[in-house]
């Protein structure tokens, strides 16, 4: 994703590039309270419409499984057509998904407005990163800190679709669907949002202030030979470490709360909302310490295993659901303010895209497969209000991915991570 060399952001106004970090952040927070829209409506589903556990998980891994593929073609049309066009474009695509979601008289057509919202959210996330490189690329423009500002009004959008049980009370007292219709209409914002950046980005790059088209490396596989040992530590850390962060805490976590500990509906996603809502301002805030500190492996490595304590606390003892909440909200605040940082450090500027491609594509990989097999180990124990103890299995296998998850930090610490190695650049 180089610049056309003739392109220079720095003649862009810091004011018009901030509005386009808020109109593309904008869009970020409709496209992540879709996301995060099942969970909290997860046990309607099931009383109204007789959902099993495997059909929820698989209304989240139907998001991912496409792009186990497509967020590498998604990249590629981010390069071709511009960032601009491609997050309006993946706007509409997601606004569609999810009026299929909310419309559809079946599980099929559920899955299917699901399947159609994941293909546009994803590539619309590669779409987001680009807008911000755009805008913030070259010296003083302060490109990790719109990243983290877009990434934190993103996790906004997460926070709200927990807290919808209590903000939009009288929506779900009646029923599943009407929660759903509210997230249809964040996607509307997400696409005025989108319609707006397109707009107001004409002028700049029609000026030749802004890349016309991007040169893009294309994706060679001789490539992935070239990244080093850590590089793999760390791809394996963010499989493992999304794949129970998302399929816990967006698809089962609220049920989980209600029937293993006994919260109502509007409590347990409020709980669950903290950790997003910490997200919003620690993400922005760790970031901008591991730079400080030019130090990153280690801070990851803490993150990366606050989540099996938090599990463990959860599943094992009957500490204040507090604990484990605190614990989590650090976890998820820390480890992608310095995953993404991390990234650009272990590889070659030049193969940064493919690296980053890399990791997503796998990293759905795992959030499909990790949300399809929570729900059928769910299914397999009748996980119930009536039958918690149907939950252990589903939290023995998020605490074994999150152990393998920490495994792979320490690797990466022990690899590359070192003071040694950190302050090299
Ligand atoms: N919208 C929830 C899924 C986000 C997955 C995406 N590939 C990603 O890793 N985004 C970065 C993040 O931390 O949200």
């Amino acid at each position: 994703m180089t610049p056309t060399p003739h392109a220079s952001p720095a003649a862009v106004s810091r004011t018009r590039a901030w509005l386009v970090v808020l109109l593309v952040a904008l869009s970020g927070y409709g496209n992540y309270y879709c996301y995060d829209a099942i969970g909290p409506v997860a046990d309607l589903l099931q009383q109204q419409r007789g959902f099993s556990d495997a059909q929820i998980g698989l209304l989240n891994a139907i998001y991912s499984l496409p792009n186990v593929v497509l967020v590498l073609v998604g990249g590629l049309l981010v390069d071709r057509f511009g960032a601009a066009f491609m997050t309006l474009a993946t706007g509409l695509v997601c606004l569609a998904g999810a009026l299929f979601t909310a419309f559809s008289p079946d599980f099929t057509g559920m899955a299917l407005g699901r399947l159609l919202f994941g293909i546009g959210a994803e590539t619309m996330g590669i779409a987001s990163l680009a807008a911000v490189a755009d805008y913030f690329h070259g010296p003083g423009r302060n490109v990790a800190l719109a990243m983290g500002v877009t990434l934190a009004i993103g996790r906004i959008g997460s926070y709200s679709a927990d807290m919808s049980p209590t903000w939009f009370a009288t929506a779900y007292a009646q029923g599943w669907q009407p929660p759903l219709v509210i997230a249809a209409v964040m996607a509307v914002t997400s696409c005025v949002a989108a319609l707006v950046y397109w707009g107001i980005d004409r002028g700049p790059r029609r000026a030749g202030l802004l890349p016309t088209s991007r040169t893009g490396e294309p994706f060679v596989w001789r490539d992935l030979l070239h990244f080093g040992r850590a590089y793999w530590y760390l791809l394996v850390l963010c499989v493992l470490w999304y794949a129970v962060i998302l399929a816990f805490r967006s698809t089962f976590s609220i049920k989980y709360f209600q029937h293993v500990h006994g919260l109502d509906l509007a409590e347990a996603g409020e709980m669950n909302s903290y950790v997003f809502l910490a997200a919003v301002f620690a993400t922005p805030a760790f970031g901008w310490l591991c730079d400080r500190r030019g130090r990153y492996a280690p801070f990851l490595m803490f993150g990366a295993l606050l989540l099996p304590v938090a599990l463990a606390v959860l599943a094992l003892t009957p500490w204040s659901l507090w604990i484990a909440t605190a614990l989590i909200g650090i976890s998820y605040s820390l480890v992608p303010a310095v995953m993404w940082p991390l990234a650009s450090r272990l590889v070659a500027p030049q193969r940064l895209g493919t690296a980053i491609g890399l990791m997503w594509v796998v990293q759905n990989a795992g959030i499909g497969g990790a949300n399809v097999v929570a729900g059928w180990l769910n299914d397999r124990a009748g996980a119930s209000a009536t039958n918690p103890a149907g939950y252990d299995a589903m939290m023995a296998f998020f605490g074994a991915a999150s152990v393998g998850g920490l495994l792979c930090a320490v690797l990466l610490w022990w690899t590359a991570g070192r003071r040694q190695h950190e302050l090299r650049g």
